[in-house]
């Protein structure tokens, strides 16, 4: 599904949040949204989903206005998208018994979904009894299971650690590239946007405005980032983090910026 964002704009009372914001989001494509904290990331992703109506200007899923919330359009973020109450494969299978599909049909696609991400035997778990690695990998199997056109991750892998972060990555490529939906990823890791995105788009403070796109798209990647020093060394000095300090930064949050 093709997202494009024509002329958007978003105040909060007084406080302009997004200026003039136009883009084309092209099926299949991920898009990585990186900048300051607080610049409107979020906010950006909030109206793709249609939880948020832009103050100006509009978004088009496939040329139709968003006018509210729509399973094709899923947000996923970093803490609490479980419910606690639930097992695993409730919680997996709720997002299609949300859509009418019979509980066993729905039972049996969790499962499989559940499997699909490294976690076949936790099916009766409850979140609380699984690592916060397991539970993402849940959370990612509950957003694809309704196989969603359009995927807004906000910082899907934030609260991991960097070893858990590079598996869940791993898994998040495998499941985009079966699914092919349309993916705006917003992260504050530069080495995750790196890996996982075709094109880049670093933010400005707010209110956001787009300072510089790279399109990476069908370059080889792996883990092992060296060929992407320069790129990467350019995305942290548009965030204003000088070489210098580079190793300390790989996630630009812990930076306080
Ligand atoms: N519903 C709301 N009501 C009022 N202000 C809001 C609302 N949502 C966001 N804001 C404000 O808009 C600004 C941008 O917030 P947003 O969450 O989009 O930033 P962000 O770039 O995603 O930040 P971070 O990287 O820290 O998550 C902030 O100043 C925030 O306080």
């Amino acid at each position: 599904m093709k997202l494009s964002f024509k002329h958007t704009a978003k105040s909060f009372g007084g406080l302009q949040v997004i200026e003039d914001f136009s883009r084309d989001f092209e099926e299949g494509e991920l898009v990585a949204l990186v900048g300051p904290s607080g610049c409107g990331k979020s906010t950006l992703l909030h109206i793709a989903a249609g939880l948020e109506k832009p103050s100006a200007g509009s978004v088009l899923a496939d040329g139709k206005a968003v006018a509210g919330p729509h399973p094709e359009r899923m947000l996923m973020f970093q803490e609490n998208a479980l419910y606690p109450w639930l097992t695993l494969a409730q919680n997996v299978a709720m997002a299609l018994e949300l859509q009418k599909v019979d509980k066993l049909q729905a039972r049996k696609q969790a499962v499989e979904w559940l499997a699909k991400v490294k976690l076949k035997g936790f099916e009766d778990y409850y979140p609380h009894q699984v690592s916060g690695g397991m539970r993402q990998r849940a959370a990612l199997a509950r957003a694809f299971i309704s196989h969603p056109k359009v995927l807004l991750l906000d910082e899907p892998f934030g609260a991991l650690d960097a070893l858990t972060r590079m598996t869940l990555q791993d898994a998040l490529r495998e499941l985009i590239r079966e699914a092919r939906p349309t993916v705006l990823l917003v992260t504050h890791d530069v080495d995750e946007a790196l890996f996982l995105a075709d094109r880049i788009l670093v933010f400005s403070a707010r209110p956001a405005t787009v300072l510089q796109e790279f399109n990476l798209a069908h370059l080889e990647k792996t883990h092992d980032l060296s060929d992407f020093a320069e790129v990467r060394r350019e995305i942290l000095g548009l965030l204003g983090i000088h070489a210098e300090h580079e190793d300390n930064i790989a996630i630009i949050e812990g930076a306080g910026i």
